[in-house]
C-alpha cells in the first residue's frame, strides 16, 4: 500500500498574537519526498504538527490516503529522557508495539520484531541500553526505529539527523531511500542543504509564514535562490 497525499486548505495557526502560517493553500503529492526548509520561527514544525493533529488551527487538512487510512509514523525534533529512569532501548520500542504493561513477559516474536528494527537504524547491540544513557543521536536513532513499526505508509521526521554522526546519517539515507521505494510519503524537515540534496527526488517547500516556494530541489535550491532560503519575513502581527 502506498502513501497519502496531503490538501491543506486556508490552514492558519496562531500562538496569541503571533500568526505562524497563514492561510496555506497547498498540496503535498502522494509518494514523494518532501522537505520542508526556511528560517529558524518559520513555521516548519508547526505545520508538521498541524497535520498530526498536535496543535490547533484554522482550516482544513485533509489526508488523501489511496485506499483505507495507512499507519502514521513521527519522529520528534527531540526528546528528553531522565538517566535514572529504568527504561531500556528494548522497553522503550515495545512499548509502542502493543498495549500490554511492560512487566509482562513480551512474546519472543515482539522481541525479534524490535530488533529487526534497531537493527535497521544500527542499534540492536544497545537494546538493553537506558534511554536516557544514550546520546542524543543514539536516541534519535531509536526513535526512528520506533517510528518505522507500523510499516508507515506516511512518515514524518522533524530534523532527523540533529546530533547524528556520519554513520547514523547513512543508516537513515538508506532507510528513506527504502521507504521512497515502497511508495511512501515522507514529509521532512531539514536545514542541511547538502543532505536535502541527497534524497531521492526531493521536493522542496519553503516554509516563511506562506509557502513562499516549492517544487524539486534542484529548481528550488538553484544558486540564486539559496541567499533568500533562509531570510525572514518581517512578521505581522494580526
Ligand atoms: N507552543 C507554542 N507557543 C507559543 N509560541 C510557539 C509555540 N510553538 C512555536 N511557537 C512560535 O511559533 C513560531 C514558529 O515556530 P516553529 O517551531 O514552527 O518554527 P520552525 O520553522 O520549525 O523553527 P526552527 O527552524 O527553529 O525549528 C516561533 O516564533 C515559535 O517561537
Amino acid at each position: 500500500m502506498s502513501g497519502p497525499s496531503i490538501e491543506l486548505t486556508g490552514l492558519s495557526l496562531q500562538y496569541g498574537p503571533e500568526r505562524v502560517l497563514s492561510d496555506i493553500d497547498h498540496t503535498f503529492e502522494a509518494g514523494c519526498c518532501h522537505v520542508l526548509m526556511g528560517p529558524n520561527g518559520g513555521g516548519k514544525t508547526s505545520l508538521l504538527r498541524s497535520i498530526l493533529g498536535l496543535t490547533p488551527f484554522t482550516g482544513d487538512i485533509t489526508i488523501h490516503w489511496p485506499d483505507r487510512p495507512g499507519a502514521i509514523g513521527y519522529v520528534p525534533q527531540s526528546a528528553a529522557f531522565e538517566s535514572s529512569l529504568p527504561l531500556t532501548v528494548m522497553d522503550f520500542v515495545l512499548l509502542n508495539l502493543s498495549r500490554r504493561p511492560l512487566f509482562w513477559r513480551r512474546a519472543s516474536k515482539e522481541r525479534q520484531q524490535v530488533l529487526a528494527q534497531l537493527e535497521r537504524v544500527g542499534m540492536a547491540e544497545r537494546a538493553d541500553r537506558r534511554m536516557g544513557q544514550l546520546s542524543g543521536g543514539e536516541q534519535q536513532r531509536v526513535l526512528f526505529a520506533q517510528a518505522l513499526l507500523d510499516q508507515p505508509q506516511l512518515l514524518i521526521l522533524d530534523e532527523p539527523t540533529t546530533g547524528m554522526d556520519e554513520t547514523g546519517v547513512r543508516y537513515l539515507d538508506d532507510l528513506i531511500a527504502d521507504l521512497n521505494q515502497r511508495g511512501c510519503t515522507l514529509m521532512c524537515v531539514h536545514h542541511d542543504v547538502g543532505a536535502v540534496r541527497r534524497l531521492p527526488n526531493p521536493m522542496v517547500h519553503v516554509v516563511n509564514r506562506e509557502i513562499v516556494d516549492s517544487g524539486p530541489a534542484d529548481q528550488v535550491l538553484a544558486p540564486h535562490k539559496l541567499a533568500n532560503l533562509f531570510q525572514h519575513h518581517s512578521r505581522k502581527v494580526a
